[in-house]
């Protein structure tokens, strides 16, 4: 897909209320306590993020990140806390149509049949009046959408013929398709062979220098080091840095290091700087 990224068309909504010094945080997250089944993962955490600005969200295995993107959205309830989304309450936000989640994939399609286009369309619900129909520029995003991820030849096949990494693809594509200006993405370039992850920072890229504000779960920043200046390392559910991104090191900056167990020392080591995971992709 690497070309075709490139020439994607996808201007955030409300580029310029990114843009705007006086714009409230896209997010802003304070004492966010989340608990499963009453066991806490996530431990009062707060953290802005500037409307405009692109935040690597980083740290082990089951550290909590997942869960904070979902706190973020409203799809797991805070135990405490509270979260604005662009200077509103969380509960009260309802300009869905400015996010644009990818969830960790292999959720496209779940058991239901639907074609790559259907899926990517589903993005634009949430701009979409009641029963209006697909209009010929929703057509066009969604075509946009699908040529920027090299899928435009797959609109009408089945998602469930396509790969996990294809499948990842579509999840992004979706998020494109309703151009919003805020893009969670959880893990997007899991499963992504390597061109294809270029060619998706160079989107991600294009997407911030129109003031997208852009939220990111990585395991390794890849070929968004460039883009990245402010990594949130979470460790145990709390946040333990929040600055620029910390360069792996020791055995965990080795390429393919799998980040499947605890480090030696991980039990005594305080929470200062952990190593950051650098897994590789099956
Ligand atoms: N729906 C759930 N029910 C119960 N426990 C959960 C659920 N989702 C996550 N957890 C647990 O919460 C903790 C944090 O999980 P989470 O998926 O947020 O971490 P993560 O940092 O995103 O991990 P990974 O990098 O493996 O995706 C883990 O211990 C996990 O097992």
């Amino acid at each position: 897909m690497s070309a075709q990224l490139t020439g994607i068309r996808n201007s955030p909504a409300s580029s310029g209320a990114s843009r705007d010094p006086d714009a409230p945080p896209a997010f802003s997250v304070s004492g966010a306590v989340v608990a499963y089944d009453r066991t806490p993962v996530l431990h009062g955490v707060s953290l802005d993020i500037r409307a405009g600005e692109v935040v690597a969200i980083l740290g082990p295995n089951g550290s909590g990140k997942s869960t904070l993107m979902r706190a973020m959205l409203g799809i797991t309830p805070l135990a405490a806390g509270r979260v604005e989304v662009h200077g509103t309450a969380l509960h009260r936000f309802r300009d869905w149509g400015r996010i644009g989640y990818v969830p960790q994939r292999l959720s496209a399609g779940g058991g239901v049949p639907a074609t790559v286009a259907e899926i990517v369309a589903s993005g634009q619900v949430a701009r979409r009046r009641r029963l209006r129909p697909a209009t010929r520029g929703d057509r066009t995003a969604v075509a946009d959408a699908l040529a920027a991820v090299g899928l435009a030849d797959r609109a009408h096949h089945s998602v469930h013929e396509l790969s996990g990494g294809q499948q990842q693809r579509v999840l992004i594509a979706r998020a494109l398709a309703g151009r919003p200006d805020t893009f969670v993405m959880d893990e997007p370039m899991a499963g992504v062979d390597s061109d294809s992850q270029r060619a998706l920072a160079d989107t991600i890229t294009r997407l911030s220098g129109d003031g997208a504000t852009v939220v990111l779960v990585l395991h390794e920043l890849g070929p968004l080091e460039p883009l990245i200046g402010r990594g949130v390392v979470l460790s145990a559910g709390s946040v333990v840095h929040d600055g620029p991104p910390p360069s792996p090191t020791g055995a965990c900056a080795r390429p393919g290091h799998e980040h499947q167990h605890p480090h030696p020392g991980d039990a005594s080591r305080p929470p200062a700087l952990p190593a950051i995971d650098v897994p590789r992709y099956e």
